[in-house]
């Protein structure tokens, strides 16, 4: 692919993108430039890791490329914004990660009318199975879409959406890894609980969850049925299922989701300003 993506921000996102976007050969790692506000060691390690380019420099950074993907955290936009719209030009596409801002803040703080396409991947970009949600802006063509779209194939899957439906859509895909994650660990407290080998026990739970994964892909029915076809009556799961019941567990699942999506929100109230 012919253009030249800079990274506004280095952290855990931006880093889950590059490792993705280099480990295929979508977008030449030399057409990657990495910028941050100061963190010198930062951009030589991203530089050494992955053979990308970094400038010091947003200003070249930003000339230089087609595609500007602003990776700062949300608190960080408006200082963002007023630092480079002055290099901004309308022949680029601004890409935001960031949760919770909407497109029409970031086109607001500008001085052209630069495209600006919001999207919510999420960590696992690094091995290139991210689940990226796409929405755009006022400014946005389908050809503006489809690039970045592209892009973000590079990274995993990509699904085009409502911009009213992002703040859910970032609980369910962009967060919700850390969810998962949270849940493995407390198997993994199990596990040494029990006083089982972790060397035994991860290659298993790993498998059992491609394996959920791939029946929920694949399966005809529902995750209802699939539950309750591993589920014999006075056996084994039941009561595991009664026990998680009995501590409210899918309230506290749809409550985590519902707490997530209104903290997008919140975050755009908080420094859409
Ligand atoms: N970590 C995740 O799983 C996901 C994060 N996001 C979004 O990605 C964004 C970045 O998140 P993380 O990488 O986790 O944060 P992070 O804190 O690891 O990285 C942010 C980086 O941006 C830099 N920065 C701040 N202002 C800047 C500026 N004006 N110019 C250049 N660099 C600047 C900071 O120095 C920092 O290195 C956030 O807005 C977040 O909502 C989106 C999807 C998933
Ligand atoms: O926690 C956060 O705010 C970011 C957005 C989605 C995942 N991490």
């Amino acid at each position: 692919m012919n253009q030249t993506i800079a990274f506004l921000g280095a952290g855990s996102m931006a880093e889950a993108i590059i490792a993705g976007m280099t480990a295929n050969s979508v977008i030449p790692a030399q057409q990657i430039i990495a910028t941050n506000n100061s963190n010198k060691e930062r951009l030589a390690e991203l530089s050494s890791k992955y053979h990308i380019q970094t400038n010091q420099n947003k200003q070249e950074a930003i000339t230089d490329s087609n595609v500007i993907i602003l990776a700062m955290k949300p608190k960080d936009i408006k200082k963002a914004t007023d630092e480079i719209k002055g290099w901004i030009r309308e022949d680029q596409i601004i890409v935001s990660l960031l949760a919770g801002i909407s497109t029409n803040f970031i086109e607001s703080q500008l001085d052209t009318n630069t495209p600006v396409i919001r999207v919510m991947p999420n960590t696992s970009a690094a091995i290139g199975l991210s689940a990226t949600t796409v929405t755009g802006g006022k400014f946005t063509t389908a050809d503006h879409l489809a690039l970045v779209e592209t892009i973000m194939q590079s990274i995993g899957t990509t699904t085009l959406i409502e911009e009213e439906d992002m703040d859910a859509f970032t609980a369910l895909a962009g967060s919700s890894p850390a969810f998962y994650y949270y849940m493995i660990e407390a198997m993994e407290r199990f596990v040494a609980d029990k006083g089982l080998d972790i060397d035994i026990a991860k290659p298993l739970m790993i498998q059992t969850l491609k394996g959920v994964a791939g029946m929920l892909e694949t399966s005809p029915d529902s995750p209802g049925v699939l539950r309750q076809k591993i589920t014999s009556p006075g056996g084994t799961t039941e009561a595991g299922l009664k026990t998680l019941a009995s501590h409210n567990f899918q309230h506290a699942v749809v409550d985590c989701l519902n707490q997530t999506t209104d903290k997008s929100a919140e975050l755009r109230k908080n420094f859409e300003k």
